[in-house]
This record gives structure tokens, sequence and C-alpha cells, in this order.
């Protein structure tokens, strides 16, 4: 694929060979995410360390995701594993880490890879996802670009992202909106990108993540049928008969 000179990375800027290897570290690999919606009474730094500790206590689980700078550092009080930081800001369009200073921010809090929304819809500082790759990489860490379609992640890879998650798949106007997971996205991607792509979004099974990794996906990345009480106890509840 040809991309404008100015859109390509710069080779003085990529991150170390020690938080590249991270990459082989994942493959094959179950990631966990460890986050509480707004309100739910397990929203506070201390517990999601808790259940990133309790987590990696009981699974071979290679990497935690985690969202917002207190949890990040917390989490990396109390576990030693790789996290994959996050910054939500909003909750509609762009979202998640989306301006480069939000990215610096989840770098300097102790995360090796920096997940951002690399979607084609417009960013909220107007700044391009290339300033978001740059100063990643120039802090020495990874870009994890989430995505929504096969495009997204193509483009993204183009600009510098190293790994690429199918996060937002369903969570875009123009993607398709389903109950699970979206394993058609990551066959398309494994299949056009040199790139590691992580398959997560509503992987509710165990089964539904060993197919994610026979369907091209470097790493499987579980959010809420591990570490959502609330949504579990909702699943179980919504299979019984009406009373
Ligand atoms: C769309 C969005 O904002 N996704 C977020 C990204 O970090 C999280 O809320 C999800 O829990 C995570 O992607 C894992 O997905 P699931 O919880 O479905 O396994």
């Amino acid at each position: 694929m040809t991309e404008p000179v100015s859109e390509a990375p710069s080779r003085t800027t990529m991150p170390g060979a020690r938080v590249r290897a991270l990459l082989a570290e994942l493959r094959g690999q179950l990631v966990v995410s460890c986050q509480a919606p707004p309100g739910d009474p397990l929203r506070s730094p201390s517990h999601i360390a808790a259940i990133a500790a309790s987590v990696s206590a009981g699974a071979p689980v290679a990497a935690l995701r985690v969202q917002g700078i207190e949890d990040i550092l917390a989490v990396r009080e109390a576990v030693s594993l790789p996290v994959i930081g996050l910054w939500k800001d909003g909750a509609e369009g762009v979202y998640i880490t989306p301006t480069a200073a939000h990215a610096r921010a989840v770098a300097e809090a102790g995360a090796e890879i920096v997940a951002v929304d690399a979607t084609s819809r417009p960013r909220p500082d107007g700044r391009p996802l290339r300033e978001t790759v740059e100063t990643v990489h120039g802090l020495g860490k990874l870009l994890m670009a989430d995505v929504s379609t096969a495009e997204e992640g193509v483009a993204a890879v183009a600009l510098g992202a190293d790994l690429v998650s199918t996060t937002l798949s369903g969570y875009t106007p123009y993607s398709p909106q389903r109950p699970g997971p979206d394993l058609e996205l990551v066959a398309d991607l494994a299949a056009r990108l040199d790139a590691p792509v992580c398959a997560e979004g509503r992987l509710h099974t165990p089964e539904q993540a060993r197919t994610a990794l026979e369907s091209g996906a470097w790493s499987v990345i579980v959010g809420g049928a591990i570490t959502a009480p609330a949504a579990i106890a909702g699943r179980f509840a919504a299979a019984l008969p009406p009373v």
C-alpha cells in the first residue's frame, strides 16, 4: 500500500527491541481487560487492582488492559504483568485515548502498550492519528490501534501502529452490530496485515476465544466475560424463564 511520505512513521522514533519483544510474549495468549463502567461499585483503582491481581493469580494471563491513569498506576503497583493502557474520555465518538496528550499520560503512567481509537471518525482535537503514534513511539512504547473495520486497521498500521485490535467493531455506526465477537474482521485483518491482530469485543465464552485464535488472532482480549460481575449476572438472569 502506498502512503504519502509525510504520513510514514519516523524510524528514529520506533520503540526499542525490549518493548517490541513484548509482542512475541502475547502470541496465542489471553489478555484480560480489567475495567468497570461509570457508576459500578467496582469502579475504583483499588478494586480494579484487586481484580487484576485475582485474575493473574488464577490463570496464565499475558497482559492486562486497563483504563484510566489512576487504575493503571494501581495495577502497576499490584501486578507485574505488562499493561495495555488507555484513557476513556467521554462516551461518544472518539473517546478511547482520543489525543496525543492522553496517550502521553497513559504511557507515562507505565503502560507498555497504549491503546488508542484508530477509527476514521473525526478526532476531538482535529489532530491526526500520526501525531499520537509519534508521541507513543517517542516514549519508547507500542501503540495498539482500536479499530472497527479492516480498512481502519490497514490505515493504522501504515501510520506505524504496532498491533491492531477489533475493539470498536459494533461501536461505530458503520460496522456490523452483532451480539458476539466480529471474527470475520479478525480473519480479514489477519489476512491483510503483517502486524499482530488482537480479537477483542464481546468474547463471551472460552470457545469463542479459541475460535478467534483459529481465525488468525495473535491474542484474545477478554473483558466483561471475566471482570464484569453485573454483566455476567445479567446474562444468567436473562436466560431464566419468567417467574
Ligand atoms: C467499546 C469499548 O469502549 N471497549 C472498551 C475498551 O477498552 C471496553 O469497555 C471493553 O470492555 C473491552 O474492549 C473488552 O471488551 P468486552 O468487555 O466486550 O470483552
